[in-house]
């Protein structure tokens, strides 16, 4: 927990720095794109890309050379100065708060694009202390450079001890915009033995039982189906549940296998499923998978609707083919009404998809 009592929570931690806000907006962010802005082949096409994806994101961290940290930083201050994102969010990952580059990533984007700068995302965050170093600098150097809305803070769940301290970064800040799970660092920090970025691994299964013979002797070798098992539940319902208690809005992070677009599609729609807004998009292939899986189906939207329809003023209980709704069914489908409404305001074509569905009787 915050260590600020309950009246200074929602005070600048700088004189001159922009207010807090008291609710982070609901603004749709189903593919977090990363590019490398040193990468000048990548960075030219960012550009266009504005408008075809929920966010834009700068990275500086890892997958940046070591002797590029500079040019992505300066490459990064040049592409904002010079894009109008329109209704694209622009976010960076700044390196590491160990790390020799962080100080002059802050000072340095702030003063310059901070204007433009909707979130912030901190890697490695191992607990509240990290959240409130950034907040109380970022608070700072918006008072210096005039900024006027507060910036907010992402923070990446990639370590051990910041799955254990999860609830208390969620609430660390009125800055804290969200989470997203990081396998890759993670499953290093914790010594799990796979070498992926994302996804499952053949060898965590739960075999069929074996089968027995005439006498009952177990057939161990007989051939047993085999389900493999998903190695980051835990962790994305523990992230889950920390940001929707927090108010904060849960992500799935990056899927390394970028030819693989059918897992991809299954990692995302698991953390769909269990209350994610989006994931990482590495590659611009990965940008319409997340786009179609982070927005609600169509069908969806019209049971949702035919529920919503049927519930009247929200209480009792119907019949709607066979299945037993109330106000607790009726709550699950507002969230999807909700949602589809927040991404029709941004996205015409889910818009018109939307519009196009029948309207039930109720
Ligand atoms: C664990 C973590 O921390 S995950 C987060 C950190 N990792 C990242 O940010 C990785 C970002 N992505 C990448 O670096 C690259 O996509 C790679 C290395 C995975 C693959 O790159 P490539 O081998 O060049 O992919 P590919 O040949 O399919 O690229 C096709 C085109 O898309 C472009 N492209 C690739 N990735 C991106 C991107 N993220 N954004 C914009 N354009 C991109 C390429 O420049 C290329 O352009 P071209 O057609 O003009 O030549
Ligand atoms: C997302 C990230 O940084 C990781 O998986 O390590
Ligand atoms: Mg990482």
């Amino acid at each position: 927990m915050s260590h600020k009592s309950a009246k200074d929570f929602f005070r600048p931690l700088a004189v001159g720095a922009p207010q807090p806000l008291r609710e982070i907006p609901a603004r749709p962010s189903r593919a977090i794109h990363f590019f490398d802005p040193s990468n000048e082949k990548m960075a030219a096409k960012i550009p266009a890309m504005v408008g075809t994806v929920d966010v834009l994101l700068g990275n500086l961290e890892d997958a940046v050379k070591a002797d590029n940290k500079v040019a992505a930083r300066e490459g990064l201050v040049r592409i904002a100065q010079d894009t109008d994102f329109g209704p694209t969010q622009l976010w960076t990952r700044i390196n590491a708060l160990d790390s020799p580059w962080v100080l002059d990533d802050l000072t340095t984007l702030v003063p310059a694009i901070g204007e433009k700068l909707d979130v912030i995302m901190v890697p490695k965050v191992q607990g509240a202390e990290d959240i409130h170093y950034v907040d109380r600098i970022l608070a700072q150097l918006e008072a210096k450079a005039g900024i006027t809305r507060p910036i907010l803070v992402h923070a990446i769940l990639e370590t051990a001890r910041g799955v254990a301290n999860v609830e208390e970064i969620c609430g660390a800040s009125p800055r804290m915009q969200g989470l997203s799970l990081g396998p890759a660092d993670l499953a290093a920090d914790r010594k799990m033995k796979t070498t992926r970025v994302g996804g499952g691994h053949p060898g965590y299964l739960v075999r069929e039982d074996a089968p027995r013979d005439a006498d009952g002797g177990y057939l161990y070798d007989a051939d047993r189906f085999r389900f493999q098992q998903d190695l980051w539940h835990y962790t994305m319902a523990k992230m889950v549940d920390a940001c929707a208690t927090h108010g904060v809005y849960p992500y799935w992070g990056p899927f390394g296998d970028i030819k693989d677009t059918v897992a991809c599609e299954d990692q995302f729609r698991n953390a769909f499923l269990l209350g994610c807004v989006g994931a990482w998009s590495l590659h611009p292939v990965q940008i319409e998978i997340a786009n179609r899986v982070f927005s609600p189906s169509v069908e969806d939207i019209a049971h949702a609707r035919r529920v919503v329809a049927a519930m009247g003023d929200g209480t009792g209980a119907v019949m709607i083919d066979g299945k037993m709704e109330d106000d607790a069914s009726l709550k699950q489908c507002l969230v999807l009404v909700e949602l589809a409404e927040e991404l029709a305001a941004i996205d015409p074509v889910l818009k018109a998809t939307y519009d196009a569905i029948e309207t039930p009787e109720a």
